[in-house]
């Protein structure tokens, strides 16, 4: 039983979740929490293209719920870092698949994988450069750009990580490998993958699983959290949050101005940090998305253009804390 059981539609309908329901979510830190009881939230994250992504979702899972992010990246995403917010742990890129990931306390509860990793049609252009690359020498092991978002590399994420994934960006292509979707079967309950597709994502999914991309959306992020078995937050000027079961929640709390590069690396990281704090994956999707549209619209207030990503950030704090007074 959670919160959002008393709202939730029937199979094949769905509902807008009001903020007030999205408000009984938020969670009160114990006086008595630590850094690793309040959840590690790892990253893999960024490439050598897009290093501002891994910047981006790090620092917006580390600005909510969680009390430690390590972020596994590459080497410019990891000096942004340092730079930026020295308080999250940042590692190399390729030692995600080397360390052994702590047990016990320090163990990770949630996974996001996947921004800033280049999509399939990035892909194949830079696959093109790294033959040119490897003709005059092979480039480091880290900066290598289709080793990470390979279907074989995002399987292993799932085998290792036995938490919360959530999988964006460049990642989203693995959906359409059976491996790694018989992988994602397995999970059920708290450790059900959560997906971010926005909806040129969604239509890539839909086409490698041969559903209907032209479905309305309600209906494709329906079709495609029943086929890839995780919750699907699809993303578009509302988000359409469905679960395998085949409930569609939607938030409609957005705004025009959240229509800028890197939002969406946000997103991912504000709910990465929320499943890392011990929150069942659908409501931290749909708590996520509430927070998100309300620091869009925190940052985008009085602006004829609109706030950047980084403004949006920076209002996630006090857009959570928007949300504990609407309830106290
Ligand atoms: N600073 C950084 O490091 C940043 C890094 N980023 C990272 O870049 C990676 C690639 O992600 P990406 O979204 O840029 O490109 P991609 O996956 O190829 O899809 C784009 C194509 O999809 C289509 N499309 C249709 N509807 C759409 C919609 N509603 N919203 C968007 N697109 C829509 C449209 O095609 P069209 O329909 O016009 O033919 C469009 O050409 C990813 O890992 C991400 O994390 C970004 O976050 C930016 C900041
Ligand atoms: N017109 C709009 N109204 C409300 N929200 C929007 C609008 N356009 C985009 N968004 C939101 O902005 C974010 C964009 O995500 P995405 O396309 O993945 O961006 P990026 O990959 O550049 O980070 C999503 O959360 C989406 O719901």
């Amino acid at each position: 039983m959670t919160l959002l059981d008393d709202i939730r539609p029937a199979r094949g309908s769905s509902c807008v979740v009001p903020p007030e329901a999205a408000a009984d979510l938020v969670p009160r830190i114990p006086a008595d929490a630590h850094k690793y009881s309040r959840g590690v939230c790892e990253l893999y994250v960024g490439s050598k293209d897009y290093p501002g992504a891994a910047v981006l979702s790090s620092c917006a899972a580390n600005k909510l719920a969680c009390g430690y992010v390590i972020a596994y990246t590459t080497s410019r995403a990891r000096a942004a870092l340092r730079a930026q917010s020295p308080s999250i742990v940042v590692r190399d890129h390729a030692s995600f698949a080397e360390v052994r990931h702590e047990d016990g306390p320090r163990r990770p509860r949630a996974v996001v994988v996947g921004c800033g990793f280049p999509s399939s049609t990035a892909r194949d252009g830079l696959l093109r450069e790294l033959s040119r690359a490897c003709a005059q020498g092979v480039p480091s092991v880290s900066e290598r750009p289709a080793a990470a978002c390979s279907p074989e590399s995002i399987a292993r994420v799932l085998e290792r990580s036995d938490c919360p994934v959530l999988l964006d960006g460049g990642a989203l292509d693995a959906m359409g490998s059976g491996d790694v979707r018989a992988l994602l079967e397995k999970r059920t309950g708290r450790t059900t993958a959560v997906i971010t597709p926005h909806l040129g994502e969604a239509a890539r999914i839909a086409q490698a699983m041969r559903l209907d991309g032209d479905l309305a959306p309600v209906a494709l992020s329906q079709a495609i959290a029943e086929a890839t078995s995780t919750i699907c937050m699809l993303k578009g000027s509302d988000v359409w949050i469905s679960t395998p079961e085949g409930s569609t929640y939607i938030v409609d709390a957005g705004t025009w101005a959240l229509a800028k590069a890197g939002t969406g690396d946000v997103l991912a990281g504000a709910v990465g940090s929320l499943l890392a704090y011990g929150i069942m994956p659908l409501e931290a999707a749909v708590l996520g998305a509430h927070i998100h549209a309300c620091a869009g619209r925190m940052a985008g207030e009085g602006l004829a253009f609109g706030p950047t990503a980084e403004d949006v950030l920076d209002r996630l704090p006090q857009a959570a804390g928007r949300f504990m007074r609407r309830t106290s």
